[in-house]
Protein backbone atom coordinates (compact mmCIF):
# COMPACT_ATOMS: atom_id res chain seq x y z
CA UNK A 1 0.00 0.00 0.00
CA UNK A 2 1.76 3.35 -0.80
CA UNK A 3 2.41 5.89 1.93
CA UNK A 4 -0.06 8.83 3.12
CA UNK A 5 1.23 12.21 3.40
CA UNK A 6 2.04 12.40 6.95
CA UNK A 7 4.44 8.75 6.64
CA UNK A 8 5.82 11.12 3.65
CA UNK A 9 6.59 13.75 6.13
CA UNK A 10 7.52 11.87 9.14
CA UNK A 11 10.19 10.22 6.06
CA UNK A 12 11.73 13.43 5.53
CA UNK A 13 12.28 14.56 9.14
CA UNK A 14 14.00 11.55 10.25
CA UNK A 15 16.04 11.40 7.11
CA UNK A 16 16.73 15.29 7.12
CA UNK A 17 16.76 16.93 10.37
CA UNK A 18 18.39 16.60 13.46
CA UNK A 19 17.60 14.01 15.85
CA UNK A 20 16.48 15.87 19.67
CA UNK A 21 16.88 19.52 18.10
CA UNK A 22 13.01 20.61 17.65
CA UNK A 23 14.18 23.25 15.69
CA UNK A 24 15.00 21.71 12.95
CA UNK A 25 12.70 19.45 12.87
CA UNK A 26 10.37 22.06 13.09
CA UNK A 27 11.73 23.93 9.61
CA UNK A 28 12.39 20.52 8.12
CA UNK A 29 9.07 20.29 8.20
CA UNK A 30 8.18 23.65 7.40
CA UNK A 31 10.21 22.95 4.24
CA UNK A 32 8.96 19.83 3.16
CA UNK A 33 5.07 21.05 3.33
CA UNK A 34 5.95 24.38 1.34
CA UNK A 35 8.32 22.95 -1.24
CA UNK A 36 6.74 19.47 -1.79
CA UNK A 37 3.05 18.91 -0.16
CA UNK A 38 0.78 21.48 1.53
CA UNK A 39 -0.27 20.11 5.01
CA UNK A 40 -2.20 21.47 7.83
CA UNK A 41 0.38 22.12 10.07
CA UNK A 42 0.26 25.23 12.13
CA UNK A 43 3.63 26.76 9.73
CA UNK A 44 6.11 29.10 10.59
CA UNK A 45 4.69 32.24 10.85
CA UNK A 46 1.57 31.39 13.05
CA UNK A 47 3.81 29.53 14.72
CA UNK A 48 5.30 32.63 16.14
CA UNK A 49 2.36 33.75 17.51
CA UNK A 50 1.79 30.81 19.63
CA UNK A 51 5.13 30.22 20.79
CA UNK A 52 4.66 34.13 21.78
CA UNK A 53 0.78 33.12 23.33
CA UNK A 54 2.55 30.16 24.96
CA UNK A 55 5.97 32.00 26.47
CA UNK A 56 3.32 34.96 28.01
CA UNK A 57 0.98 32.19 29.65
CA UNK A 58 3.90 30.32 30.86
CA UNK A 59 2.29 27.15 31.75
CA UNK A 60 2.71 24.45 33.43
CA UNK A 61 -0.14 22.14 31.80
CA UNK A 62 -0.64 22.59 28.47
CA UNK A 63 -3.08 21.24 26.32
CA UNK A 64 -3.64 20.73 22.27
CA UNK A 65 -6.65 19.70 20.67
CA UNK A 66 -5.59 17.72 17.74
CA UNK A 67 -2.07 16.51 16.93
CA UNK A 68 -1.85 15.53 13.76
CA UNK A 69 2.04 14.73 12.81
CA UNK A 70 2.90 16.44 16.16
CA UNK A 71 4.22 19.97 14.42
CA UNK A 72 2.91 22.30 17.25
CA UNK A 73 3.14 19.86 20.50
CA UNK A 74 7.05 19.83 18.85
CA UNK A 75 6.88 23.53 18.94
CA UNK A 76 4.69 24.15 22.25
CA UNK A 77 7.12 21.49 23.62
CA UNK A 78 10.22 23.36 23.34
CA UNK A 79 9.80 26.49 24.55
CA UNK A 80 7.75 24.78 28.10
CA UNK A 81 9.64 25.55 31.21
CA UNK A 82 11.39 22.76 33.22
CA UNK A 83 8.61 20.85 35.22
CA UNK A 84 6.18 21.88 32.42
CA UNK A 85 4.15 19.66 30.11
CA UNK A 86 2.00 19.35 27.35
CA UNK A 87 -1.12 16.87 26.96
CA UNK A 88 -1.70 16.48 23.23
CA UNK A 89 -5.26 14.82 21.76
CA UNK A 90 -5.56 13.10 19.02
CA UNK A 91 -8.38 10.91 17.83
CA UNK A 92 -6.89 9.26 13.78
CA UNK A 93 -4.18 6.46 15.23
CA UNK A 94 -2.35 6.55 11.92
CA UNK A 95 -1.51 10.44 13.08
CA UNK A 96 -0.79 9.30 16.68
CA UNK A 97 1.77 6.55 15.93
CA UNK A 98 3.29 9.35 13.10
CA UNK A 99 2.75 12.24 15.56
CA UNK A 100 4.42 9.65 18.62
CA UNK A 101 7.44 9.49 16.31
CA UNK A 102 8.19 12.74 15.95
CA UNK A 103 7.67 14.04 19.18
CA UNK A 104 10.53 11.35 20.25
CA UNK A 105 12.49 12.17 17.29
CA UNK A 106 12.76 16.39 18.07
CA UNK A 107 13.71 14.82 21.69
CA UNK A 108 10.70 16.15 23.56
CA UNK A 109 8.98 13.24 24.65
CA UNK A 110 9.45 13.89 28.25
CA UNK A 111 7.54 17.00 28.19
CA UNK A 112 4.67 15.58 25.87
CA UNK A 113 2.11 12.83 26.41
CA UNK A 114 -0.22 11.94 23.42
CA UNK A 115 -3.86 11.05 24.79
CA UNK A 116 -5.20 8.93 21.92
CA UNK A 117 -8.90 9.34 21.22
CA UNK A 118 -11.81 11.88 20.99
CA UNK A 119 -11.31 15.16 23.03
CA UNK A 120 -14.71 15.23 23.85
CA UNK A 121 -14.12 11.54 25.87
CA UNK A 122 -10.84 12.57 26.96
CA UNK A 123 -11.57 16.00 28.45
CA UNK A 124 -13.84 14.41 31.15
CA UNK A 125 -10.95 12.07 32.22
CA UNK A 126 -8.66 14.89 32.68
CA UNK A 127 -9.16 15.16 36.17
CA UNK A 128 -9.33 11.51 37.59
CA UNK A 129 -7.22 9.53 35.14
CA UNK A 130 -4.22 11.97 34.21
CA UNK A 131 -4.15 13.53 37.51
CA UNK A 132 -5.04 17.45 35.85
CA UNK A 133 -5.76 20.12 38.10
CA UNK A 134 -6.73 23.30 35.64
CA UNK A 135 -5.01 23.54 32.57
CA UNK A 136 -3.03 26.90 31.71
CA UNK A 137 -2.78 27.37 28.52
CA UNK A 138 -4.55 25.43 25.51
CA UNK A 139 -4.32 24.93 21.90
CA UNK A 140 -7.43 23.94 19.50
CA UNK A 141 -6.46 23.32 16.68
CA UNK A 142 -8.83 19.89 15.66
CA UNK A 143 -12.01 19.77 13.65
CA UNK A 144 -13.65 23.89 14.12
CA UNK A 145 -16.77 22.36 14.84
CA UNK A 146 -15.58 21.13 17.90
CA UNK A 147 -14.29 24.23 19.00
CA UNK A 148 -16.98 25.55 21.20
CA UNK A 149 -18.59 22.01 22.64
CA UNK A 150 -14.75 21.10 23.72
CA UNK A 151 -14.63 24.98 25.42
CA UNK A 152 -18.06 24.29 26.92
CA UNK A 153 -17.08 20.95 28.27
CA UNK A 154 -13.48 22.27 29.36
CA UNK A 155 -15.74 24.67 31.59
CA UNK A 156 -17.80 21.97 32.82
CA UNK A 157 -15.36 19.87 33.84
CA UNK A 158 -13.79 22.72 36.16
CA UNK A 159 -10.65 22.52 34.08
CA UNK A 160 -10.06 26.37 33.50
CA UNK A 161 -8.71 28.53 36.04
CA UNK A 162 -9.21 32.36 36.46
CA UNK A 163 -6.45 33.53 33.53
CA UNK A 164 -6.49 29.95 31.70
CA UNK A 165 -5.23 31.16 27.85
CA UNK A 166 -7.12 29.30 24.70
CA UNK A 167 -5.57 29.62 21.49
CA UNK A 168 -7.35 28.95 18.43
CA UNK A 169 -5.89 28.11 14.86
CA UNK A 170 -7.79 28.76 11.88
CA UNK A 171 -10.68 31.49 12.64
CA UNK A 172 -10.40 32.38 9.31
CA UNK A 173 -9.20 29.76 7.14
CA UNK A 174 -11.22 26.97 7.33
CA UNK A 175 -12.54 29.29 9.57
CA UNK A 176 -14.29 28.96 12.84
CA UNK A 177 -17.63 31.28 12.74
CA UNK A 178 -19.61 30.07 15.13
CA UNK A 179 -17.01 29.53 17.87
CA UNK A 180 -15.56 33.55 17.64
CA UNK A 181 -19.41 34.29 18.08
CA UNK A 182 -19.73 32.25 21.00
CA UNK A 183 -16.59 33.18 22.81
CA UNK A 184 -16.85 36.75 21.49
CA UNK A 185 -19.90 37.27 23.11
CA UNK A 186 -19.06 35.70 26.39
CA UNK A 187 -18.38 37.59 29.18
CA UNK A 188 -16.39 34.92 30.81
CA UNK A 189 -13.48 35.56 28.00
CA UNK A 190 -11.50 38.70 26.86
CA UNK A 191 -10.54 37.91 23.18
CA UNK A 192 -8.03 39.11 21.27
CA UNK A 193 -7.52 38.36 17.45
CA UNK A 194 -4.03 37.99 15.58
CA UNK A 195 -4.01 38.26 11.65
CA UNK A 196 -1.84 35.95 9.88
CA UNK A 197 -1.66 34.05 6.95
CA UNK A 198 -2.52 30.12 6.13
CA UNK A 199 0.60 28.02 6.52
CA UNK A 200 2.59 27.83 3.32
CA UNK A 201 0.09 29.77 1.23
CA UNK A 202 -0.27 33.91 0.66
CA UNK A 203 -3.80 33.20 2.34
CA UNK A 204 -5.10 35.51 5.15
CA UNK A 205 -6.18 33.60 8.29
CA UNK A 206 -6.18 34.32 11.76
CA UNK A 207 -5.55 32.68 15.39
CA UNK A 208 -7.68 34.29 18.38
CA UNK A 209 -6.53 34.12 21.89
CA UNK A 210 -9.36 33.87 24.62
CA UNK A 211 -8.77 34.39 28.17
CA UNK A 212 -10.84 32.90 30.72
CA UNK A 213 -12.02 35.51 33.72
CA UNK A 214 -13.32 32.77 35.98
N1 LIG B 1 -12.55 15.53 18.38
C1 LIG B 1 -11.27 15.21 18.11
N2 LIG B 1 -10.51 14.58 19.02
C2 LIG B 1 -9.23 14.28 18.74
N3 LIG B 1 -8.61 14.55 17.57
C3 LIG B 1 -9.36 15.17 16.64
C4 LIG B 1 -10.69 15.54 16.85
N4 LIG B 1 -11.15 16.16 15.75
C5 LIG B 1 -10.13 16.18 14.86
N5 LIG B 1 -9.04 15.59 15.40
C6 LIG B 1 -7.73 15.47 14.77
O1 LIG B 1 -7.23 16.79 14.66
C7 LIG B 1 -6.73 17.03 13.35
C8 LIG B 1 -7.71 17.85 12.59
C9 LIG B 1 -7.42 19.08 12.26
C10 LIG B 1 -8.41 19.90 11.49
N6 LIG B 1 -7.69 21.00 10.90
C11 LIG B 1 -8.09 21.49 9.74
O2 LIG B 1 -9.09 21.06 9.16
C12 LIG B 1 -7.27 22.55 9.12
C13 LIG B 1 -7.50 22.85 7.78
C14 LIG B 1 -6.74 23.82 7.15
N7 LIG B 1 -7.01 24.11 5.79
O3 LIG B 1 -7.85 23.41 5.15
O4 LIG B 1 -6.41 25.07 5.22
C15 LIG B 1 -5.73 24.52 7.82
C16 LIG B 1 -5.50 24.21 9.17
O5 LIG B 1 -4.52 24.86 9.89
C17 LIG B 1 -6.27 23.24 9.83
O6 LIG B 1 -6.01 23.01 11.16
C18 LIG B 1 -6.56 15.65 12.75
O7 LIG B 1 -5.30 15.10 13.14
C19 LIG B 1 -7.72 14.89 13.38
O8 LIG B 1 -7.51 13.50 13.39
MG1 LIG C 1 -4.79 24.56 12.00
Amino acid sequence: MNQSKEQRILNFVLQNAVRGDPCSVLDTIDQYCSQKEWAMNVGNEKGLILDKTVEEANPSVALELGTYCGYSAVRIARVLKAGAHLLTVEFNPEFAAIAKQMIEFAGVQDKVKLLEGPSEEIIPQLKKKYEVDTVDFVFLDHWKDRYTPDTILLQECNLLRKGSVLLADNVIVPGAPEFLNYIRNNPHFQCTNYPSRLEYMKVADAMEKAVFLG
